[in-house]
């Protein structure tokens, strides 16, 4: 077999990326086109513990939603093992890029970093898809500037407005109050207050609720917005897991966010509304007037400029590090040496 029908051979594998959930993420480079891509690899386990599900769901959603802010499913091939996903090459992802101080956010920058979020997420919900674990560390950003929302497993089909769905979705940080809550019927609003987490998280440069349990993630989201009336939040008090807390005041978001302009606080309150129904949809976003108003959302070339100017992307030169399909103890090794500290504030599923 040559090199452009066996896809053992024509992607060559550079080094380690990362490693999620369920496989090891390796840069390699396609031989047939001279393009970089990242390969994420899929332990199948045995069909009883279902480990491969969320790769299917990956795939169906990737092949059916295809847009210039999702992620681009280039192919997909299997091993005796393994399913292994070829996507796009990304550069960094958002979190990184709000971790690295010496990359500076202007207005405009923040503006079509949530531009180009909310055109994804707009996609995504066009098609009756809940991404359901949006997080910084899930958008990443293409050679071009491009973020590009990926780590669908989670995601699922909302087509049926009855389906119940388990609430252990969303990393804490960026999860709604009526999943911390319990519900087990949502809907896109679950992917909006994370849309509005990362937005708050794009000005201050550090999360906006970083809770390090439930009642914490609730106390503090209370701390920020106040604690919810049921006239702004009806039927908050019959979910499965609805705890009373002492009447907090809102205090006014102006004193946090002292550089927002108004349009960005309204728009940021749209997103953070407590009743899951009030909040803003991606389309209506996009319409916002924190959109029209100057300055003007930047380009992902302008964007990816900016990036270019901090350390992030001159850390980029360590040697390339193989992995080996077959060796399970190197793997347990590059499991730990690449496993990141958000390993800690993932869900227990
Ligand atoms: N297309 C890509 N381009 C470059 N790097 C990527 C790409 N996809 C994933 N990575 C890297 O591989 C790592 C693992 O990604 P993966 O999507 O498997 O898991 P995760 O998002 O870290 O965690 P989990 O899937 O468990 O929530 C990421 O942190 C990222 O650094």
């Amino acid at each position: 077999m040559s090199a452009a029908t066996c896809p053992k051979k024509r992607y060559q594998k550079e080094k380690v990326l990362g490693e999620g959930t369920f496989g090891i993420v390796n840069k390699a480079k396609d031989t047939k086109t001279g393009q970089y891509v990242a390969i994420k690899k899929v332990r199948m386990g045995n069909s009883k513990d279902g480990v491969a599900i969320p790769a299917l769901r990956e795939i169906k959603i990737l092949q059916d939603v295809r847009h210039e802010n999702l992620i681009n499913l280039l192919d997909v091939f299997g091993t005796s093992s393994n399913i292994n996903l070829v996507f796009d090459y990304c550069i960094a992802d958002l979190e990184q890029i709000i971790k690295d101080k010496t990359i500076a956010l202007s207005t405009a920058e923040v503006k079509g970093a949530l531009k180009m979020i909310l055109c994804g997420v707009a996609k995504l919900h066009e098609h009756w898809v809940l991404h359901r674990d949006l997080k910084p560390s899930n958008i990443l950003m293409d050679t071009k500037g491009v973020l590009k929302l990926t780590d669908f497993g989670l995601s699922k089909l909302f087509a049926s407005p009855d389906r119940k769905y388990t609430n252990q979705v969303v990393t804490r940080w960026y999860r709604a109050p009526e999943l911390l809550f319990g519900a087990t019927q949502y809907g896109i609003g679950v992917d909006m207050w994370s849309v509005g987490c990362i937005f708050a998280e794009l000005m201050l440069r550090q999360p906006y609720f970083p809770g390090d349990s439930d009642i914490d993630q609730l106390s503090k989201i209370y701390s920020a917005l106040g604690t919810p009336t049921e006239e702004e939040w009806p039927g908050m008090a019959y979910l499965p897991a609805y705890v009373e807390f002492n009447p907090q005041p809102r205090p006014p978001m102006r004193k946090t966010f002292t550089a927002a302009s108004d349009e960005a606080l309204d728009l940021l309150h749209r997103f953070l509304l407590f009743d899951p129904c009030q909040r803003i949809s991606a389309a209506d976003a996009l319409n916002h007037p924190y959109f029209k108003k100057s300055p003007l959302p930047c380009s992902p070339s302008q964007f990816l400029d900016k990036v270019k100017s901090g350390r992030l992307l001159s850390l980029d030169n360590e040697p390339p590090i193989v992995a080996n399909d077959d060796d399970e103890n190197d793997r347990a090794g590059k499991r730990r040496r690449y496993s990141s500290d958000l390993g800690k504030r993932r869900l227990e599923f």
